[in-house]
């Protein structure tokens, strides 16, 4: 279990998230909305433990995250960042393997392999393995990384995964597919936190929803109890339409027009 018991996260004196409560289980998969600057990518370092709360206690399976070791975090929980910078052409699934250096010493077991072979074939990224990384398109190499980070906890029971935007530059299908992962491995057993932009998708797939607004926590719960006209306004700024999607009965969102007046260049 992951518990963050009011943290916040303060730089230079400007507090970029406060007073943040909030737990996640194993079997849950929990998103995190927000406008832009919210504070999202912050909270996410502290529960990564790239960055540590300046206050409160941050929990993961009952000890205080910055307690452990790195080589101990590679081995409980893997994240996904927003941006991955590789300049050497190493060839995917090089790229990939990688994410299995925290669990052999010198070289992949044939249980190494196996896992990257099965991550790759579910992330839709076999036929790329021998190109080199930085011949991929964007998408491509956003899901090369998304595997490099599956495989590093694939096998680890009640691991957690952090993914910051993981769906922002992938086509619709993998969109679907890799919050169906996700999706997917919280039912196995992992505790899975996503920041996402689209509102539509988190409620289709999160459990539940954290919005964060000006680094606080402003609602959490289920995509029926958060996601509404008022609330979507609160946090976004953005007049909409939320209705019930008739199939799975969960809400959905239309944003409505914005018009923007420009002034004249006389
Ligand atoms: N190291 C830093 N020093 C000063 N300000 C920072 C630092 N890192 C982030 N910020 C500021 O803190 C605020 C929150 O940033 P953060 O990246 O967490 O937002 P976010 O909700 O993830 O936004 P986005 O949706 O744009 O990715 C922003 O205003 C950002 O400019």
């Amino acid at each position: 279990m992951l518990i963050a018991d009011h943290i916040s996260y303060e730089t230079g004196k400007r507090m970029l998230v406060k007073d943040v409560s909030f737990s996640i289980r194993p079997g849950e998969m929990l998103v995190i909305l927000g406008a832009n600057g919210a504070g999202k990518s912050t909270l996410l370092r502290m529960l990564s433990g790239e960055r540590t709360p300046s206050k409160g206690s941050l929990t993961l399976h009952d000890k205080e995250v910055s307690h452990y070791s790195s080589p101990e975090l590679a081995l409980k929980r893997a994240v996904l960042n927003q941006q991955n910078i590789v300049n050497m052409a190493f060839m995917a699934q090089e790229i990939v393997m990688m994410g299995r250096y925290p669990h052999y010493q010198n070289n992949p077991s044939a249980k190494d392999r196996e896992i990257c072979e099965e991550v790759m074939k579910l992330t839709g990224t076999t036929h790329l393995a021998e190109r080199s990384y930085l011949s991929l398109s964007g998408g491509e190499q956003q899901r090369v990384q998304l595997s490099r980070i599956l495989v590093q906890i694939w096998d680890i029971p009640n691991a957690l995964l952090l993914m910051d935007e993981p769906v922002s530059g992938l086509d619709l299908q993998y969109q679907q597919q890799t919050l169906a992962i996700a999706k997917a491995l919280s039912k196995r057993g992992f505790m899975v936190i996503s920041i996402l932009h689209d509102i539509n998708l988190a409620a289709q797939y999160a459990d539940r929803i954290l919005m964060l607004k000006n680094g606080r926590k402003w609602y959490d719960g289920t995509a029926s109890e958060v996601l509404n006209t008022k609330n979507i306004y609160e946090v976004f700024e953005i007049d909409s339409d939320v209705f019930t999607n008739p199939k799975t009965l969960k809400p959905f969102f239309i944003p409505k027009n914005t018009t923007v007046n420009l002034s004249s260049l006389s």
